[in-house]
C-alpha cells in the first residue's frame, strides 16, 4: 500500500465522521459559506501579481516536519504582501498537520483566492471547504475516477469554487479533461514515491488545452525556475517547502520575488 493509499483510506473514515458529526445541512448555515469566492483565474492572470501559489505546509510525508513553529495567519499575509497570486493551505492533519482552522485563519486575513490543499474523496469536502473559507479546491486525479472529477468539479462551480486538477502524466491529464477545471497543475512530485522531477512539468506543459491556467507544483527552489516553467507557457507556480522550511518563509518569499523581477 502507497502513503497515497493510506491517505486515501484516511480520509474516507474521516469524512464519514465528520458528516455524522456536521451534516451538510449544518455546513451550509455556517458564515463563511454564503460568500461570493475570489476566482483563481482572475488572480492567477493580473499583470501586478507573481503566479505563485504559495503554501503553508507545516509537514509532509516526503520530508516529515519541515516547520512547527508558524503561525499560519501571519505567515499567509506575509506571501500576500509578497505578490502571491492564491495561497494553499493544507488541511489535513493526519499527514501535514493541518486543520481546517487553519485555513479559516488565513482567510480572515486574505484578499486573494485560497486553495483547500486537501485529498478529496467525495463532495462534502467540498461544503467543508466553503463554509471554511476557502475559494479553491484540489482535485487529485490519481485518487478520482474521470467520473468523479466530473461530478466534483461540478459540484465545487454550483457553490462558486473554482477547481485546480492536478495530474502527474499523460493519461490522467487526457482522461479528466472536465469542462468545470478552471486550472490544471502538473505536480512534479510523484505522489507514489516522491521522487521530484521538472522534466514532468515541461513534458505536459504543450498537451494541456490553453483554456486552462497551467500550474507547476512540487519542488521549485529558484526564481531562474520561475522564468524557464514562464516561458514554456506555465501561468502559476505552487511553491510549499521553499518558503516553510526557513525560519522565516515571509522573508523568503520577499527574496524569491525580488529575484523575479
Ligand atoms: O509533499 C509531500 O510529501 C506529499 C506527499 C504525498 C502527497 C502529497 C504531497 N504533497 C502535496 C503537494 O503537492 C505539495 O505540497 C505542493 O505541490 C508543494 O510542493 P513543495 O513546493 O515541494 O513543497
Amino acid at each position: 500500500m502507497t502513503i497515497l493509499d493510506k491517505i486515501v483510506e484516511r480520509k474516507k473514515t474521516e469524512v464519514a465522521a465528520a458528516k455524522l458529526s456536521t451534516p451538510l445541512e449544518e455546513l451550509s448555515s455556517y458564515p463563511l459559506f454564503d460568500r461570493t469566492c475570489y476566482a483563481l483565474k482572475e488572480y492567477i492572470l493580473h499583470p501586478d501579481k507573481t503566479g505563485i501559489i504559495a503554501e503553508f505546509k507545516r509537514a509532509s510525508p516526503s520530508k516529515g516536519l519541515i516547520n512547527g513553529d508558524v503561525n499560519v495567519a501571519d505567515v499567509v499575509r506575509g506571501y500576500q504582501q509578497a505578490g502571491a497570486s492564491a495561497i494553499s493551505v493544507l488541511t489535513d492533519a493526519d499527514f501535514f498537520q493541518g486543520s481546517l482552522q487553519d485555513l479559516t485563519d488565513a482567510r480572515e486575513v486574505l484578499e486573494i483566492p485560497l486553495l483547500r490543499k486537501e485529498f478529496i474523496v467525495d463532495t462534502y469536502q467540498i461544503a467543508e471547504a466553503k463554509a471554511y473559507g476557502a475559494d479553491v479546491i484540489l482535485l487529485i486525479a490519481a485518487c478520482l475516477t474521470p467520473a468523479q472529477i466530473e461530478e466534483f468539479a461540478s459540484y465545487a462551480k454550483s457553490l462558486g469554487l473554482s477547481v485546480l486538477l492536478e495530474v502527474h502524466n499523460e493519461e490522467e491529464l487526457n482522461s479528466n479533461l472536465a469542462a468545470d477545471v478552471d486550472a490544471i497543475g502538473v505536480n512534479n512530485r510523484n505522489l507514489k514515491d516522491f521522487i521530484v522531477d521538472l522534466a514532468h512539468s515541461y513534458d505536459l506543459v504543450n498537451k494541456i488545452p490553453d483554456h486552462y491556467i497551467k500550474v507547476s507544483e512540487s519542488g521549485i527552489a529558484d526564481p531562474k525556475t520561475i522564468k524557464g516553467l514562464k516561458d514554456a507557457g506555465f501561468n502559476a507556480f505552487l511553491i510549499g517547502e521553499n518558503f516553510m522550511k526557513t525560519d522565516n518563509p515571509t522573508a523568503a518569499i520577499h527574496t524569491f520575488v525580488q529575484q523575479l523581477r
